[in-house]
């Protein structure tokens, strides 16, 4: 990694935690994704969910054909596929997923904790005994949501439970399973990530490094800064920078970049997502930077995901220069418009192409 006072050169990073959409949504932001990262572990919260290995299949092929449409050179940016977890996953589901090269993940989502989480699982210990079991054997990594979705649980505390309600039962159950808790918000993720035995692992966005819940309602409410989980006070946002800028190669890049139509977030009752896969680098740095550990941005954004997946870290590198970059108010997407995080702000770094 090399750092001068104008620009900031490092291996390319990878995206693990990311939204591509379907349709003309993903042919709207795809290549923001390609610009910036070579590899990206894509959700599968599709409406109907990507269950089968054949599904993720069709659904990289859309992808590589929309990076084509988009003037991009598919063999530069790799779709990581995942299969969304469901009570119907069978074990040979999971067979399928460890023999096929391109599916490097299976997802839980708690029913009813985010966007398209309606076919998610409503007790995981209880349902997926058997894919959980087939994953420990074959190595396949689950990536969590790891919020419950108890209405007694105040929604700010909802990932605090889930450690105690599902984490720890699950690692007791599989201990060998490898485990990433995806989009981590507070402290309490980040200590057992930290001190957690076993293959534990956790992705952390550029927003919750950035902002605390304050942004939702600085002046008035804030939809673009609503995102789940939700954005927690001071203390859980200071836990994830020194979390992420640390020595402890648990935590990696996942930008949970998420978009939504601008008239879907700017709503009664608006999505949940924030959309940062334009300037995903920049904010990145910009965290690094105030926390002045701009040194550590390589090993969180290029190194630990890739050791934690058992993958080769890319042999590309990228600049960002010390040049002001002016956040657009809106994006097309598709007929409508997308509203990108800190539109309308100026960051310090801008990715050279
Ligand atoms: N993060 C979000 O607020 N939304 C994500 C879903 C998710 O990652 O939970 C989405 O798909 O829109
Ligand atoms: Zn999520
Ligand atoms: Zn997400």
């Amino acid at each position: 990694m090399l750092i001068t006072d104008t620009a900031i050169t490092l291996i390319q990073p990878d995206d693990w935690h990311l939204h591509l959409r379907d349709e003309e949504a993903l042919r709207a932001v795809v290549a923001h994704s390609a610009r910036q990262f070579r590899r990206a572990i894509i959700m599968p919260n599709l409406r109907p969910p990507v269950t089968t290995v054949e599904q993720a299949g069709a659904y990289r092929d859309r992808i590589v054909a929309a990076l084509k449409e988009a003037g991009r050179d598919p063999a530069t940016f790799t779709p990581l596929m995942t299969l969304y977890l469901t009570a119907g996953t069978t074990a040979q589901d999971i067979e399928q997923a460890a023999a096929a090269d391109f599916v490097h993940a299976v997802k839980l989502y708690p029913a009813g904790a985010t966007t398209n989480s309606d076919a998610g699982v409503t007790d995981l210990l209880d349902q997926c005994d058997k894919a959980l079991a087939a994953m420990e054997k074959y190595g396949v990594p689950l990536l969590v949501h790891g919020e419950v979705t108890d209405q007694t649980v105040d929604l700010f505390d909802r990932e605090a439970v889930f450690i105690d309600r599902v984490m720890i039962p699950l690692r007791q159950r599989y201990p060998s399973l490898k485990v990433v808790f995806e989009h981590i918000t507070t402290k309490e993720g980040v200590d057992y990530v930290t001190q957690a035995e076993g293959p534990v692992a956790a992705t952390i966005t550029a927003h919750h490094l950035l902002y605390n819940r304050n942004a939702i309602f600085t002046g008035g409410i804030r939809p673009h800064y609503y995102c789940l989980p939700v954005l927690k006070r001071e203390t859980h946002r200071q836990a994830l920078v020194a979390a992420a800028t640390g020595d402890s190669d648990r935590f990696f890049l996942g930008t949970d970049s998420a978009p939504h139509a601008r008239g879907l977030k700017e709503h009664a009752c608006g999505c949940a997502g924030c959309y940062t896969a334009l300037h995903a680098l920049e904010l990145y740095a910009t965290a690094f930077e105030q926390a002045g550990r701009l040194d550590r941005l390589e090993a969180f954004a290029s190194l630990n995901g890739p050791a934690f997946y058992g993958l080769p870290v890319n042999t590309e590198t990228v600049t960002l220069e010390r040049k002001p970059l002016e956040v657009p108010y809106t994006l097309e997407y598709g007929a409508t418009e997308l509203v990108p995080l800190a539109a309308g702000e100026t960051l310090n770094w801008s990715f050279a192409d």
